[in-house]
C-alpha cells in the first residue's frame, strides 16, 4: 500500500523527503512515526511517505527516487530497512541522501550517530536540517552493508530466530534463540584471510561500526566514515566460550579479552561451511565463503547536528 502525503515547500531550503516505511519493524511504532512526520511537515520539509508490504519494497523505492523529487530518502524501521534503502540507492541514480526514523528492535545505526530512537524533535530536526557526513559501506558477495557482517553463531541466531517473539518481545527473542543455537551449534571453524595472513576463529564479524547488538562496542576503531573494516575474530568455542563472549560484550570489554583479535583491513574474505549463513546489519545477507570488502560507492548520511 503506498500512502503519499504531498505539502508545498515552506522555505527554499526545505528538504525533500521520501520516507519509506516498514510497519513490521520494531513493535509497530506508528505514534512515534506519525509524531516525526507532523514534525518534519512543520518545520517546513516537503514529505512523501510510502509503506512497504514486503521484504525488498524498501530497496525498490530508494532506486527509483531521484534528485530530481527528492533531497533525502528517509528509512523509517530498523538496521534491516536501513539495509535494504542503501541497497536501493547504490544502484539508483544517486544525488540523495540518507536519513533515518529508528522504528526497529535494535536500532544499531541511531546509536552509531547519537540519535535518539525516543526523542521525535532531535529526529525530525536531524532530517531537516542536520550535517551530511560521507559514510563507506561494506559490501559481501555483492550486498552492500552499513554496520556489520557476522558469521558464525550470530548468523545462526539471526537466521533462526522467532519473529513472532521478536515482534512480542524484542531483543529477549535473540537471548531466546542464542541459548537454544548455543546447546545444538558445533561451532565449526571460522578462517578470515586479510592483509595476506590467515586468523582462525569460531565466529567473525567485519564491522564499519563500533556498536554491536545494542549500545555495546564491540570494534572500537570503527567507525562509519573510515574506508576500512575492522574484524573481531573470537576463537573460543562451546557454550562456555559463548558465555564469555556474551557477558564480555555488554560490559564493552569484548575486544580487552586476550584472545580476541581485531584486525583491520579494506578486505577479506570469510570461510566456514559452505553455505554457513552471513548476517548483515541484522538480517542474512549472503553464505559463506564470503568476499568483504569496502564498497566503492558512499552513501550521505545525515546526523543530529548535536547527538542525543
Ligand atoms: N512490509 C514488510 N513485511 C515484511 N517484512 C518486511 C517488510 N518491509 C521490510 N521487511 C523486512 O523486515 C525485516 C526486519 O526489518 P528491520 O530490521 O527494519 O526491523 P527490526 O528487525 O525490528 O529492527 P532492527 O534491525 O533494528 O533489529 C527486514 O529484513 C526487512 O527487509
Amino acid at each position: 500500500m503506498i500512502q503519499t502525503d504531498n505539502h508545498t515547500l515552506a522555505t527554499a531550503q526545505a528538504r525533500r523527503c521520501l520516507v519509506i516505511h516498514n510497519p513490521t519493524a520494531g513493535r509497530r511504532r506508528k505514534k512515534r512515526l506519525a509524531d516525526v512526520l507532523e514534525r518534519l511537515q512543520a518545520l517546513g520539509c516537503l514529505v512523501t511517505a510510502v509503506q512497504t508490504t514486503q521484504r525488498g519494497d524498501a530497496e525498490a523505492y530508494a532506486r527509483a527516487a531521484s534528485p530530481a523529487d527528492y533531497d533525502v530518502i528517509v528509512a523509517a524501521g530498523g538496521d534491516g530497512t536501513v539495509n535494504e534503502v542503501v541497497n536501493g540507492m547504490v544502484d539508483g541514480p544517486g544525488g540523495v541522501a540518507l536519513a533515518v526514523i529508528p522504528l526497529g528492535t535494535a536500532n544499531v545505526l541511531a546509536l552509531e550517530i547519537g540519535l535518539d530512537p525516543k526523542n521525535s524533535e532531535q529526529i525530525a530536526q536531524t532530517i531537516a536540517d542536520g550535517p551530511v557526513h560521507n559514510v563507506h559501506l561494506g559490501v559481501a558477495n555483492g550486498r552492500h552493508f552499513v554496520l556489520m557482517a557476522g558469521a558464525g553463531l550470530d548468523a545462526h541466531v539471526v537466521e533462526g530466530v522467532n519473529i513472532a517473539l521478536k515482534r512480542a518481545t524484542g531483543k529477549l527473542a535473540y537471548v531466546v534463540e542464542s541459548v537454544k543455537q548455543a546447546f545444538g551449534y558445533d561451532f565449526p571453524e571460522i578462517t578470515v584471510r586479510a592483509n595476506g595472513e590467515i586468523y582462525e576463529g569460531r565466529m567473525a564479524v567485519a564491522c564499519k561500526g563500533r556498536y554491536y547488538g545494542g549500545p555495546f562496542i564491540a570494534a572500537p576503531d570503527a567507525r562509519l566514515e573510515s574506508p576500512k573494516l575492522e574484524v573481531c575474530i573470537l576463537p573460543k568455542s562451546g557454550v562456555a566460550g559463548m558465555m564469555r563472549y556474551g557477558l564480555a560484550l555488554p560490559m564493552n570489554k569484548l575486544s580487552d579479552l586476550p584472545e580476541v583479535m581485531v584486525i583491520s583491513a579494506e578486505s577479506m574474505v570469510i570461510m566456514g561451511p559452505r553455505g554457513a549463513p552471513l548476517q548483515g546489519d541484522g538480517d542474512i545477507v549472503a553464505r559463506l565463503p564470503a568476499e568483504i570488502s569496502i564498497a566503492p560507492q558512499t552513501v550521505q548520511l545525515i546526523v543530529p547536528a548535536s547527538p542525543g
